[in-house]
């Protein structure tokens, strides 16, 4: 068997080499020549999956070690009976991660606390789900809008993206891209909404580039420049607006859900899918291919403020200035197409929050429980 592999999809050999020989190519540069003689195709999120890929070629198998499954034909695949897996879920604690990493750190720069402002959530699957729950956890007011969940369980606990917008003081964007239909998403955030925003509002988009309308928000930030952007998905990646980027408080290179345990969860769920498809058992887990943290555990052992202990802990395992800082670089080295998928593809090491061990002692154990609901995995020394 013949497998042709995303070059930045990591443990390849360790999760598909025993399927069969295995050729890596970089997600972009891949075309219908390469699958000529291809039985199946291992992709990330930057390979569009289609007909004109397909087309006539040996391929009866695609798995997406991604969340996100807008890159590929779903249709076309079912119709020409081709097995198909994406990873659901995989790298959500990493995007839930990055999301808490970038407000905490919004938060310190503007001086005003993140428990003081109300945060929207707009599309709430697996991660605008933990991104709520660790918010909640903290203790900051969570608004949520996700009208197809609204509409299967019923409107409670659901507002309207206008409810949301005149609300909240923070918008983060979890949907998917949807580019039809009645909870279609592409430009979600359209220049009607853009303009609805109230000042100082912070928009996060950690889903699609295509969820908001780049242009529109380029001009509210440019012209009264009175709301902040942070922004890890961009319309048109790799090559993305110079001029919004350059606007934009944060601006990453799509690697909101780039740890290593989120990477390697999705190439271990397309092992299954693959093991599965052929009927073989898929025996790898996560333990077998994801080494053990470098940092362990941390000590707290003085109260503070909640907010300032939870900042220290995400820290120490992820810090969103490092990535931001990292494309600007970049880009200003080798122009911004290229910069983008050069931090992607050479990405440092980064590690979940809940690799990280936070032992709390002495009066420290009083934030055990606020720190725990906000993700941190927490064990409180008994009382002496
Ligand atoms: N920046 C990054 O590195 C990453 C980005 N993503 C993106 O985030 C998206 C969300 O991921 P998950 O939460 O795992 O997906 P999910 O499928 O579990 O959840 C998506 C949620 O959005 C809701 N939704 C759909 N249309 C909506 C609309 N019009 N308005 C409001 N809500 C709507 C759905 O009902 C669902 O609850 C992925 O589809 C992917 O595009 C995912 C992982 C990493
Ligand atoms: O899982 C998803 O969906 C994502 O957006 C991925 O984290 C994107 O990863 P790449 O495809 O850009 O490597």
């Amino acid at each position: 068997m013949h497998l042709i592999v995303d070059a930045n999809i990591p443990a390849a050999d360790a999760c598909f080499g025993a399927f069969g020989r295995i050729t890596r190519i970089p997600g972009r540069e891949i075309t219908r020549a390469h699958l000529d003689n291809a039985d199946v195709l291992i992709v990330r999120s930057v390979t569009p999956v289609n007909e004109a890929l397909l087309a006539d070629t040996p391929v009866r198998f695609v798995g997406t070690c991604t969340i996100g499954t807008d890159h590929i034909d779903r249709d076309y695949l079912t119709a020409q009976g081709i097995g198909f897996a994406s990873a659901p879920g995989c790298n959500a604690e990493a995007v839930a991660d990055y999301v808490l990493a970038a407000l905490l750190g919004q938060a310190e720069r503007e001086g005003r606390p993140l428990l003081e402002r109300c945060v929207g959530i707009v599309g709430a699957g697996s991660v605008g789900r933990r991104v709520q729950a660790r918010l909640e956890g903290l203790g900051v007011d969570v608004a949520v809008c996700d009208p197809p969940r609204a509409a299967r369980e019923g409107s409670a606990g659901f507002v309207s993206l206008e409810a949301l917008i005149a609300r909240c003081d923070v918008l983060c964007l979890h949907t998917p891209l949807v580019r039809k239909g009645p909870y279609a998403t592409r430009h979600l955030l359209d220049a009607g909404r853009i303009a609805a925003l109230r000042p100082g509002t912070w928009v996060l988009n950690a889903g699609r580039g295509d969820c908001i309308d780049g242009d529109a928000l380029y001009r509210r930030l440019d012209g009264p420049g009175d709301i902040t952007a942070l922004l890890d998905v961009w319309e048109n990646e790799p090559g993305i607006d110079a001029a919004l980027h350059a606007r934009a408080a944060l601006a990453t290179p799509h690697i909101a859900g780039y740890s290593l345990d989120g990477k390697l969860r999705g190439s271990l769920m397309i092992h299954r899918a693959l093991a599965a498809h052929q009927k073989v058992a898929g025996t790898l887990t996560l333990d077998d291919i994801c080494p053990p943290a470098a940092l362990a555990e941390l000590t707290l052992g003085r109260i503070m403020p909640v907010e300032d202990a939870l900042r220290l802990c995400v820290r120490a395992v992820y810090d969103t200035r490092r990535d931001h800082d990292l494309l600007a670089r970049r880009a200003n080295k080798s122009g911004m197409a290229a910069g983008f998928d050069a931090c992607r593809a050479h990405y440092p090491l980064r590690r979940e929050l809940a690799t990280l061990t936070v032992r709390l002692t002495g009066e420290a154990r009083a934030l055990a429980g606020p720190l725990a609901a906000a993700g941190c995995n927490v064990e409180a020394s008994p009382a002496a």
